[in-house]
């Protein structure tokens, strides 16, 4: 296997070895011999990482994101992973959605529709209402595997949650050990802003940037960090798209909270403007949200990324073709939102972080990977090569420039936000679980061969919350014994003007 490279992990990078035997790591050190009949793969003056872990993707998507259309998501398990692959990503945790708000029938669905995956997965579970079937599903599915829940506070009328649903969906979260995770935005004034912007003309997917400023972002991620500060949860911010949205990640880390901020490669990566574009086909692919910011916005990210304010760079690969856009042709809020990613993260990332020296090959690892299996609780199994850990390597050469295209990439997609961009630095190999999957530019992959990775509950993040519970129920108690009720005596008979 992987032969006198650089063996990167989060903490370090040495020169070694990786011998690799029945799927897992077997030994890592310096002149191993390889075993007879094991595949040699020359890795000097290379990097050997752990595979990278994609936590936020959107395959099979039954859902237009916005457009309410019922449009399908372009990739499915087997296109999407293949993708990923091709891209250094040997694991992805995707978002199954409930069904007419059914949590059950929602995982179902997608355990059947990632039955063709040829790498490993796993699941968090959207949800969108509230009431005791929900509540109830929650325990079942953790049970099931996963060990999280998703929950919007954008898209209106399908998706979105209110701050009532919000804090049900965190004490039922933190009473199973599951981590809640957070689509920041306000919904009302997207609404108004969506109006107000169509009404004056913007139709185009211009539309769709003029009607979500940042303060919008801004809002909904303080207030659902807020919230789990009220709640006394952890919480992991998906794709933080604003300067202002790290901000308040950063004051919420400071005041002692446990979060978990996530940037997506599109947020530091892409460029803005495109959605200006005078051909809608062009325009209507950067349409995400939150929308991708400006330069200031994007740079305030990258720092956030480089000062330890946000732990994992994921995509939010929610892939929609040429055609399913055209959905909005007329009314950019009718445009499904979704970018592709799952296989240009790690070069988009390597090159606006690397590159220009802001991270460490080690912070790399750790965004891409080792942060990514800590929160969710299958570390060190992933995200780490070590003896015992799954064979998800990647054998990655810095010096190797290529060009991103629609017309090379591996999903299904007909467009790419990335499209053009030259990045130096590339996978070259990638081994997923301990068979060589991507070499010489060629896929070998098999569909069914992709396994659903059960995500276990009360991790690290969980321990010890029960004394920060004890000590905010004391300072809600200046006077009087912390949690016992005052003792009055208010009489036997209510006066005449009380009955
Ligand atoms: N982000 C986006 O525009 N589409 C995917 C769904 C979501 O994560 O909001
Ligand atoms: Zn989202
Ligand atoms: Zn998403």
């Amino acid at each position: 296997m992987p032969q006198g490279g650089t063996v990167v992990n989060a903490e370090n990078q040495f020169v070694a070895d990786v011998i690799v035997k029945d799927g897992l790591v077997e030994s890592v050190g310096k002149n191993l011999k390889a075993p007879k009949q094991s595949i040699v793969v020359d890795a000097t003056g290379k990097y050997v990482m752990p595979g990278g872990i994609d936590p936020h993707t959107h395959l099979d998507a039954e859902m237009g994101w916005g457009s309410k259309a019922e449009i399908i998501s372009t990739d499915d398990f087997y296109s999407g992973q293949a993708a990923a692959l091709a891209g250094g990503t040997t694991m992805h945790i995707d978002f199954a959605l409930p069904i007419k708000g059914d949590l059950a029938a929602g995982f179902e669905r997608y355990k059947k529709v990632a039955k063709k995956s040829v790498m490993d997965y796993g699941f968090h579970m959207a949800v969108t209402t509230w009431n005791d079937k929900v509540a109830s599903d929650m325990g079942k599915l953790t049970k099931e595997g996963i060990n999280s829940f998703k929950f919007f506070l954008a898209y209106s009328g399908s998706l979105a949650v209110d701050d009532a649903q919000l804090i049900h969906g965190f004490r039922r979260s933190k009473e199973l050990g599951a981590l809640p995770i957070v689509h920041c935005e306000n919904a009302a004034a997207l609404l108004d802003a969506q109006q107000r912007t169509f009404d004056s003309g913007f139709t185009g997917p211009e539309g769709h940037y003029i009607s979500r400023p940042a303060v919008f972002e801004d809002e909904g991620t303080a207030r659902a960090l807020r919230l789990a500060q009220y709640v006394n949860v952890p919480v992991y911010i998906v794709h933080v798209m604003s300067g202002g949205a790290v901000a308040e990640i950063a004051a919420a880390k400071t005041r002692g909270q446990r979060v978990v901020g996530e940037a997506v490669a599109s947020g530091f990566g892409a460029d803005e403007a495109k959605i200006w574009d005078p051909d809608f086909k062009v325009a209507a692919q950067y349409v995400m949200s939150p929308p991708i910011r400006n330069k200031e916005h994007q740079r305030q990210i990258k720092a956030g990324l480089a000062g330890g304010v946000l732990s994992i760079v994921a995509t939010d690969h929610a892939p929609f073709n040429s055609t399913a856009k055209r959905a909005g042709l007329h009314d950019f809020r009718k445009i499904p939102n979704g970018v592709n990613g799952i296989e240009e993260r790690l070069h988009v990332a390597w090159d606006e972080l690397v590159n220009p020296g802001l991270i460490t090959p080690s912070d790399f690892v750790r965004l891409m990977s080792t942060a990514v299996a800590q929160t969710y609780n299958v570390y060190p199994r992933k995200g780490l090569i070590a003896p015992g850990s799954d064979a998800d390597i990647i054998v990655f050469d810095p010096e190797v420039s290529h060009t991103i295209s629609a017309s090379t990439h591996h999903s299904r997609m007909d467009t790419n936000i990335y499209e053009g961009r030259e990045v130096k630095g590339q996978v070259v190999v990638t081994i997923s679980q301990g068979k060589v999957v991507w070499e010489n530019g060629k896929l070998n992959i098999q569909e069914g061969a992709g396994r659903f990775v059960k995500l276990p509950v009360r991790g690290p993040l969980f321990e010890g919350l029960d004394a920060l519970d004890a000590a905010s129920v004391a300072s809600n108690f200046p006077y009087g014994t912390p949690g016992q009720p005052v003792v009055r005596d208010l009489g036997t008979t209510a006066s005449k003007d009380e009955l």
